[in-house]
């Protein structure tokens, strides 16, 4: 097969998104056009100035120009427009479905209501199921920053919405914010009936990832790169088939690995483990899912079927029922007979 046939290969091969912050897929042209829309001046002058800014050395330098850039997001109708601009692009690289994070609290301690992020977040995943024919749920996300008593405020306004929301997850600054600092919010959101994911071993130790699974319990571990490190933990995760949400392209971008052909990506399938690809915010990281399936394709050798794995991985590790998910897979495998 040729790059190219590859890569048509791939962008037709049904695919879900499992990790992927909404806040993240703001595109600097329209950060302008909502700034311009609510009366808000941003600190740079053009979009060619805001993507030169996104030089990242670690995550920390990323998260404070993506809380930044979040400001511009006031009224139902821009999270509306953001989700929808997102599900766009998905579908333009055949994703078929995505389950999309949000930070209610980067929003609310800035005076916007939780009610006014959520319902403009449906309005624009229901569009994008009408009109694009993809299908998605929503996680919220804990920021690990802020304290358990935030996370439970958060998990408190989230209660009207709980049949709209598939479940919780942790993210921002992991190192020195363990998931143990919230097993206990974990803990009511599962007796709320919600899964549970989080950020494990982007940037923290083997022994955040071991806190997820064995304190937190979680349904799937977010990146989780740095297990590797841990032949035990490795093992543990290839035993009881836990999905890892990877994301290459922000790996490479915020130097969790210095070329892409260093990416473990290719290791992880090799050893066993429910690796799936992700854009993780991709308006920062300077791709969508295509781009990421096919710039880790070629950095790291991925082969046609390590291609077709990583997409039903994806389906199997999601929060769709069992029914869907055998549904999805058997597309995925009619798809690679026919192509
Ligand atoms: O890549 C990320 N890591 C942690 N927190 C985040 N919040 C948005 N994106 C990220
Ligand atoms: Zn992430």
């Amino acid at each position: 097969m040729t790059d190219t046939d590859l890569t048509a290969f791939v962008r037709g091969l049904p695919k879900a998104e499992l990790h992927m912050h909404i806040e993240g897929s703001l595109e600097p042209e329209l950060m302008f056009e909502l700034a311009e829309r609510n009366g808000l001046a941003l600190p740079f002058k053009s979009v060619e100035e805001i993507r030169a800014a996104y030089a990242f050395s670690n995550l920390q330098d990323f998260l404070d120009i993506y809380y930044q850039g979040a400001g511009v997001l006031i009224t139902e109708a821009d999270f509306k427009d953001l989700a929808l601009a997102y599900f766009r692009r998905l579908a333009a690289d055949g994703g078929t479905h995505a389950e999309i994070f949000f930070d209610p609290q980067t929003h609310t301690d800035r005076g916007i209501a939780f009610d006014v992020v959520i319902k403009g977040l449906l309005a624009g995943m229901d569009e994008a199921e009408k009109t694009l024919g993809v299908t998605s749920k929503l996680i919220l996300c804990f920021l690990r920053h802020l304290d358990e008593d935030a996370a439970f405020a958060t998990l408190e306004q989230a209660k009207p919405w709980l049949a709209e929301i598939v479940g919780v997850g942790l993210d921002s600054s992991e190192v020195g914010h363990p998931p143990a600092k919230f097993a206990r919010a974990f803990q009511a959101a599962r007796d709320l009936g919600l899964k549970i994911v989080a950020h494990a071993g982007e940037e923290g130790p083997p022994a955040y990832v071991w806190e997820a699974i064995d304190l937190v319990k979680v349904d799937r571990i977010d990146h989780g790169n740095r297990a590797l490190e841990d032949e035990a933990l490795t093992a543990r995760l290839v035993r009881d088939g836990t999905t890892l949400t990877v994301c290459p392209l922000s790996n490479l971008k915020l130097c969790g690995v210095k070329t892409l052909e260093e990416h473990p990506l290719k290791r992880m399938l090799d050893l066993g483990l429910k690796a799936t690809v992700n854009s993780d915010d991709p308006a920062y990281f300077g791709g969508y899912l295509l781009e990421n399936y096919m710039a880790t394709a070629t950095a790291v050798g991925l082969t046609r079927e390590d291609l077709v794995t990583l997409a039903k991985n994806s389906f199997a590790g999601s929060f769709l029922s069992e029914a869907e998910k055998a549904e999805r897979i058997a597309g995925v495998d009619a798809y690679a007979a026919a192509n």
